[in-house]
């Protein structure tokens, strides 16, 4: 017996449990040993103590509740305790039995408890909650209904928040498959993700439809397979969301989209657009058929000129920088010319601008039609020339114009003579044919930028522009105007549409002309005044020009017929040159000055004052001025030649015209060259205006001119305004003091002031000074007392021909 207890005992202690018994007061009667060992402590230690002596309070407390539990129902209990196991931190949870033990009289006076140690049982018990209880909250918080489904799709169970979520009730699909459930095609669709998911571990974003009482809905599925550890059949967790919005959206979306398309394809123009980078991002229909498809590309890629490209990618940056450009843009398509009304204008999101777009519309039309319009408006359907309308704007346009150019223009009203018999006896046909080819001389007879317009009927009007000067507008208006009459007295050749006979007409037409230019004028009152004179010219006798002024009239017609006269003169070699003898103090000949005249066969010899303002202004004086200098030059070289004549030096005048022609230098240098004439005695006068404007490219002529050997003489001076600063700059080797000084020297104080300054000046500036004009013995010595060396005038000598200038050489050389 005692080896049976000892063996008990034995197998108690090696228990992995700690076993013990305790009196009614919580004293530990027996603790094996591994409850000893835990406590540390040798079992005498542990005996006839209890457990308040041993644990911290609230772990006894608790022990101690249970120990009381067992004695006072004399029931035993299975309860977790707590326990430092060893090390007091290490508390851990433990499963205890404890058993009541009795006395004698059936009293339960004690304990009998085994306490084992399932704190990691416990702890993974609580793990598996915690993760229970999170997977719980997961599902409970997905949005989307969750299913299980077998491989064949039948539902094994699903979890939703509503039953909104779902397509129908749960009653409808649960122990289901969805081909009992869905169409046939959306039910296929979730078999494959299910199969999907089973073959790869997942299946994502398969969408299937369902009808429901909500009408269609949508949904997305994500499966993955349920892991069940066997070989059971396999099931997928399936998370189902509904997308009916989305879709409605993406088809909201899609409908925008094809309507966008369906805008801009049917946009009766070219659209495009491009990226920041100028890239096509978007182009329609308009513009593929145009330029094939622009998408993707730059304008760089486009087969275009360099100027084009260039003008294309200028317009682009101005809108890339925030601005519309519009443009028109002509172009070449399939060999005929077209017009584009181009707008550019940066795409704007949210005050950025992250491209550019642009219309491109064929204004072809629109531009044919507008100029057809405007034809319509502004030009005569008949002759195509300019209407009423028009001449006025042209006119308003003239006169404004020539005010501020200080320019003359000059208005001709045309008035065709008889015009109505012509009408009246071959029709009206014949009438419009001869106002056409009318309008047609008319043309040839104007320079570019002059107007011929028809003011209707048989009425014509010229405006001729920018012409220089009041005389050169008399001259020119009276030209053309002469021109324009000689023209429409060609016989015309017409056609009579009655019997289709050719007829020849002769016309004639009335012309009125007025000036027009600084002076304040309205355009109606121009044409007012150039009607007047186209009456008068219809009175004169019809076939004539007639100018509003009568003074003008006279004037344009002495002026004319002078400029006709010069040509001729030229042509007939009337002109000749007169000599005036240059004397020195002693009287003694020094020069002349050649001095033009013009021997006219019915008015005899003609002063250089009468045509010389005329020849500049027509530009005569050029090829006269060749003459004259030919001639002078000619005549230096004749003296050169004879001992007594060969210091003689000749002073010839040259105009401002003259001068700054073109090629002037070497004219002279060929004329000295072809001559022999000494260029040293050859003295170039040149008058203040001459030398004024533009000074720099007259001192460089004239430094051209004096390489030569030529000199020069300021004409008339004293009568301009020249500085001295100005004076010193120019390579002169005379001044000539102007006759209107000398004329008064004796009696005005001034004049003799004038003449003294002058002469202190050519001193001082190291210049010759010649007097001009000197009339009397007293004027001669009030200048020789003053230091005037050379002199001209009557006193010595008026200008005469070569003949009597020679003579006189010999009679001043006695
Ligand atoms: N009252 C008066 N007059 C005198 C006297 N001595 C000379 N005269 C006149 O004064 C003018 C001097 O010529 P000018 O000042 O160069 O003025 C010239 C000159 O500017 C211009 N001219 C003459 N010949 C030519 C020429 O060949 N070419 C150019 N471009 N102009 C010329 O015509 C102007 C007038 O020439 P003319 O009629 O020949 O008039 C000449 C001459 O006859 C005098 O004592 N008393």
């Amino acid at each position: 017996m005692s080896d049976d207890s000892g063996r008990l005992r034995a197998a108690i202690d090696s228990l992995q449990a700690c076993i013990y018994t305790k009196d009614a007061d919580g004293r530990y009667t027996y603790a094996n040993d591994l409850a000893c060992a835990l406590l540390n402590l040798r079992r005498d230690e542990v005996i006839g103590r209890c457990d308040h002596d041993l644990f911290p309070a609230e772990l006894a407390d608790a022990a101690r509740a249970n120990d009381l539990r067992v004695i006072e129902s004399g029931e035993p209990i299975v309860a977790e305790e707590y326990f430092p196991f060893g090390d007091p931190a290490d508390v851990r949870c433990c499963l205890t039995i404890k058993q009541p033990l009795f006395a004698a009289d059936g009293r339960a006076d004690g304990v009998a408890g085994i306490t084992i140690d399932i704190d990691a049982r416990k702890r993974r018990e609580q793990q598996v909650v915690s993760l229970k209880n999170e997977l719980a909250t997961l599902i409970h918080a997905l949005p989307d209904p969750v299913f299980e489904l077998d491989l064949e799709g039948r539902c094994l169970s699903y979890h939703a928040r509503s039953e909104d979520l779902l397509a129908a009730s749960p009653a409808a699909f649960l122990g289901k498959t969805v081909r009992e459930v869905l169409e046939r095609e959306e039910a296929e669709s979730v078999l494959q993700a299910l199969h999907e998911a089973h073959e790869t571990g997942r299946s994502m974003g398969r969408q299937f439809k369902a009808e429901s009482r909500q009408g269609t809905q949508w949904f997305e599925i994500s499966v993955a397979p349920k892991s069940t550890g066997g070989d059971d059949m396999p099931s997928f967790i399936v998370l189902s969301r509904k997308i009916t919005p989305r879709k409605q959206a993406e088809q909201t979306l899609r409908e925008r989209e094809s309507l966008l398309r369906a805008v801009v394809d049917n946009i009766p123009a070219e659209f495009w657009a491009r990226d920041l980078q100028g890239r096509c991002i978007m182009e329609n229909a308009a513009t593929v058929a145009h330029w094939g498809s622009l998408l993707g590309s730059r304008v760089e890629d486009a087969e275009a000129s360099p100027e084009e490209l260039a003008d294309w990618l200028a317009s682009n940056r101005r809108a890339y920088a925030g601005e519309t450009v519009r443009k028109e843009v002509a172009c070449d398509i399939d060999g005929e010319r077209r017009v584009f009304q181009c707008v550019v204008a940066p795409i704007r999101v949210g005050g950025e601008t992250v491209g550019i777009c642009g219309f491109n519309q064929d204004i072809t039309e629109r531009k044919r039609h507008e100029e057809q319009i405007h034809q319509l408006a502004f030009f005569d359907p008949l002759t195509r020339l300019p209407n009423r309308r028009l001449m006025l704007d042209r006119l308003e346009h003239a006169l404004i114009g020539s005010a501020r150019r200080h320019q003359e223009g000059a208005l001709l009203l045309i008035d065709l003579d008889h015009f109505k018999d012509l009408n009246d006896t071959h029709g009206h046909e014949a009438g419009d044919e001869l106002l056409m080819k009318v309008a047609a001389r008319l043309r040839l007879c104007i320079r570019q930028g002059d107007t011929a317009a028809r003011l209707g009927g048989d009425e014509f009007v010229v405006i001729l522009e920018d012409i220089d000067g009041v005389v050169e507008g008399l001259v020119q208006a009276n030209a053309i105007a002469g021109k324009i009459r000689d023209e429409l007295n060609r016989p015309f050749h017409l056609m009579r549409r009655a019997d289709g006979e050719a007829i020849t007409y002769h016309c004639s037409a009335s012309i009125g002309i007025t000036l027009f230019g600084t002076q304040d004028i309205s355009a109606s009152e121009l044409l007012r005044r150039a009607d007047t004179a186209m009456y008068q010219a219809k009175a004169a006798g019809r076939n004539t020009l007639c100018f509003f002024d009568p003074a003008m009239q006279a004037a344009a017609t002495e002026r004319a017929a002078l400029h006709a006269d010069l040509h001729r003169a030229l042509r007939d070699r009337q002109f000749e040159l007169h000599y005036q003898v240059q004397v020195d103090e002693k009287r003694r000949p020094i020069g002349a000055e050649a001095l033009l005249r013009w021997r006219h066969p019915a008015r005899g010899l003609i002063c250089p004052s009468s045509f010389i303002g005329l020849a500049e202004e027509t530009g005569l004086i050029v090829p006269i001025g060749i003459w004259v200098l030919r001639t002078a030059c000619i005549q230096l070289a004749a003296w050169a030649a004879r001992p007594e004549a060969a210091h003689l030096r000749l002073a010839v005048n040259v105009s401002a015209r003259q001068f700054r022609q073109a090629g002037f230098t070497d004219q002279l240098r060929e004329l000295l060259a072809a001559t022999g004439a000494p260029a040293d005695r050859l003295k170039l006068e040149l008058t203040e205006s001459t030398l004024i404007e533009d000074a720099e490219a007259v001192v460089e002529r004239m430094e051209e001119l004096r390489a030569l050997g030529i000199r020069f003489s300021l004409d008339d001076f004293g009568t301009g305004y020249s500085s001295l600063a100005y004076l010193k700059r120019l390579p002169l080797s005379q001044l000539k003091i102007d006759q209107s000084f000398v004329r008064d020297v004796m009696s005005d104080a001034n004049d003799a002031a004038i003449v003294e300054t002058i002469l202190g000046l050519g001193c001082s500036l190291g210049l010759s000074v010649i007097a001009e004009g000197v009339e009397s013995e007293d004027q001669f010595a009030f200048l020789t007392a003053r230091g005037c060396r050379e002199h001209q005038g009557y006193l010595f000598g008026r200008p005469m021909a070569l003949r009597d200038f020679e003579a006189l050489l010999a009679v001043l050389h006695d």
